[in-house]
Formats: C-alpha cells, sequence, structure tokens
C-alpha cells in the first residue's frame, strides 16, 4: 500500500513557518496586503475565496475581497487592477479563474503588476520560471506545493519520467516546466493525446489534472509510482473525489495523494506564504 501523503499536515507545517515570516515583517512596521477579486457568483470560485480570505485573515495578512459583478468591462476590471498596482499597502493581486467568457484571462492576468503577481500567472513570471530563473519570482500556487510535496516526502525527481496530464496555466504548463527544471524527464498528456494509459504506465511521477473523477485507474500507474492528484470532481453520490481512483490506485503507487486533504490545503498554504514573500521582496527592494 502506498504511503498517503498529508497535504494538509504539510500545510499546517509551512504556516508556522509564514507566520514566523509574518511577525518579522510586523517587527518592521509590514502587514503583507493581499487582493483577490472575484467576477461573478460562480459558486466554487467564492468557496475558494471565502477559503483564501479566512486563511489570510487568520495569519494576520491583510486581506481584502473584491466582489464584481459578471457584467463588468474588461476595461473597467483592468483599471480597478492598476489601482492595486498603485496601492503601496498592496503586496499581491490574485483574480479569480474562471473569468465570465467575455473577459479575456491574458489580458488581466497581464495587467497585474509582476511583482505583485500572487498567482505567478503573469507573462514575465511564467517566462522566468521557463527559463528556470526563479529567485524572488512567484510560481503558480498548486505547481509550487505539490513541489513543496515532493521535498517533504523527499521524492527524487533527477532522471525520473514524470507525466503531466492536463495542460492549464495553473496547473499543467507550469508543474512541467517546475519537474524539468527539476531535472525530470517530462511528458505532458492533454486531451488529444492518442494511447494516454500506455505514457501514464511508463511514469514514475504521475501528476493528474484532467476534472474527471476517478479518471485514472490502478492498470493505468506503474508499479511503486508518485501520484498526485490534482482533482476535484464530485462522485455519483456528490462526494469530493479526485481524478485518480484512490481505493485501486493505492494498492500499487508507492506515493499517493488523498482528495481532499492533498494537493488542494497546499495551494491556500502556497498562496499566502507566496503573498509574505512579495512583501519581503518588496521591502528588501524598498529599504
Ligand atoms: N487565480 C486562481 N484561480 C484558481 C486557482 C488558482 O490557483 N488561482 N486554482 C483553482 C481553485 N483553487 C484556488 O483558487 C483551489 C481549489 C481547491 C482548494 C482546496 O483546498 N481544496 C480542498 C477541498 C475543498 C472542498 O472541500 O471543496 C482539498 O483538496 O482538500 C484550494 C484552492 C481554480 N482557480
Ligand atoms: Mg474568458
Amino acid at each position: 500500500m502506498a504511503t498517503i501523503m498529508d497535504g494538509k499536515a504539510l500545510a499546517a507545517e509551512i504556516d508556522k513557518t509564514t507566520t514566523v515570516r509574518i511577525q518579522r515583517l510586523a517587527d518592521q512596521g509590514i502587514v503583507p496586503g493581499l487582493v483577490v477579486i472575484l467576477v461573478g457568483d460562480d459558486p466554487a470560485s467564492k468557496i475558494y475565496v471565502r477559503n483564501k480570505e479566512r486563511r489570510a485573515k487568520k495569519m494576520k495578512i491583510n486581506s481584502i475581497v473584491r466582489n464584481l459583478p459578471d457584467t463588468i468591462s474588461e476595461a473597467d476590471l483592468i483599471k480597478i487592477i492598476q489601482t492595486y498596482n498603485e496601492n503601496p499597502t498592496i503586496h499581491a493581486i490574485l483574480v479569480q479563474l474562471p473569468l465570465p467568457a467575455h473577459i479575456n484571462e491574458f489580458n488581466v492576468t497581464n495587467a497585474i503588476a509582476p511583482e505583485k503577481d500572487a498567482d505567478g500567472f503573469h507573462p514575465t513570471n511564467i517566462g522566468k520560471l521557463v527559463i528556470n530563473h526563479t529567485e524572488k519570482t512567484p510560481i503558480a500556487c498548486t505547481p509550487q506545493g505539490i513541489m513543496s510535496i515532493f521535498n517533504a516526502y523527499h521524492i527524487d525527481l533527477d532522471g525520473k519520467k514524470a507525466v503531466v496530464v492536463g495542460r492549464s496555466t495553473i496547473v499543467g504548463k507550469p508543474m512541467a516546466a517546475l519537474l524539468v527544471n527539476a531535472n525530470a524527464t517530462v511528458t505532458v498528456a492533454h486531451s488529444h493525446t492518442h494511447n494516454l494509459s500506455q505514457l501514464t504506465r511508463e511514469a514514475d511521477i504521475l501528476v493528474v489534472a484532467v476534472g474527471i473523477a476517478k479518471y485514472i485507474k490502478e492498470a493505468d500507474v506503474k508499479s511503486d509510482a508518485v501520484v498526485i492528484d490534482v482533482g476535484m470532481d464530485r462522485d455519483v453520490n456528490g462526494k469530493l473525489v479526485g481524478d485518480v481512483d484512490f481505493a485501486e490506485v493505492e494498492r500499487k503507487a508507492s506515493y499517493i495523494t488523498p482528495v481532499p486533504k492533498g494537493v488542494g490545503p497546499m495551494t491556500i498554504t502556497t498562496l499566502i506564504s507566496q503573498t509574505v514573500a512579495l512583501a519581503e521582496w518588496s521591502s528588501e527592494k524598498n529599504g
């Protein structure tokens, strides 16, 4: 049976270190400021934003949530972002995704000042990640959280065959870049990939972010693989499950993340830690 990688416990450990860093900033009179912008009222997004706010408040981060109507124009949304770009009490800006169809995601992420990019989705920061110039660069929180899981469980990535299933900007693409930077040999699979199971069966490291409940079965996984499940799906009974059939795959893998309490908690912990990092980098720069 696989070792279950406990993202919730690891998140709590990382939060302790982040609390010390927040106190150190407080001693210099700095309170990290995070703005989370939610456009429209997608129920899942509302829950994620509420969770982010709750965690930020608990850790004494100045957290502002802007709820904007889904009728807002792209130009008006960008104007609001620009006011926070210029506000020195705000160190981190996040626009919750997905956005309504009339708003272009690229234009919006591109409007966030790269040095206030809580999510690491700005093209400049994605470019730095791909170039492996990652010092003082914000990185997408879910993949970065997964790297913290690998690190905590001493998973050696060097020379390993990694398969990332999913090519989103939020997870798949930055995950692939991080794995390449860690010297893994990386394949990115997606909805057009032929013979997916043949690929996943060769993976020493398998990261799955497809959004289909229990999609990856025991037969799709190599013995002793390390399996990371980014999915958050509902099964036929409405229960939260991942993209990996946990009960089957835990029998074959060496390590596996559960859903919930695996990758999900690490995303918010990484967001908080990155918000603090943006405040630290800003204070270093401004003396
Ligand atoms: N601007 C962004 N938008 C979105 C991101 C993102 O990183 N930045 N990621 C996802 C949603 N997301 C954060 O925004 C997120 C999703 C889930 C969790 C989480 O803690 N999940 C729990 C289960 C929660 C539940 O019971 O429903 C878990 O897995 O244990 C955190 C963050 C899309 N949008
Ligand atoms: Mg859109």
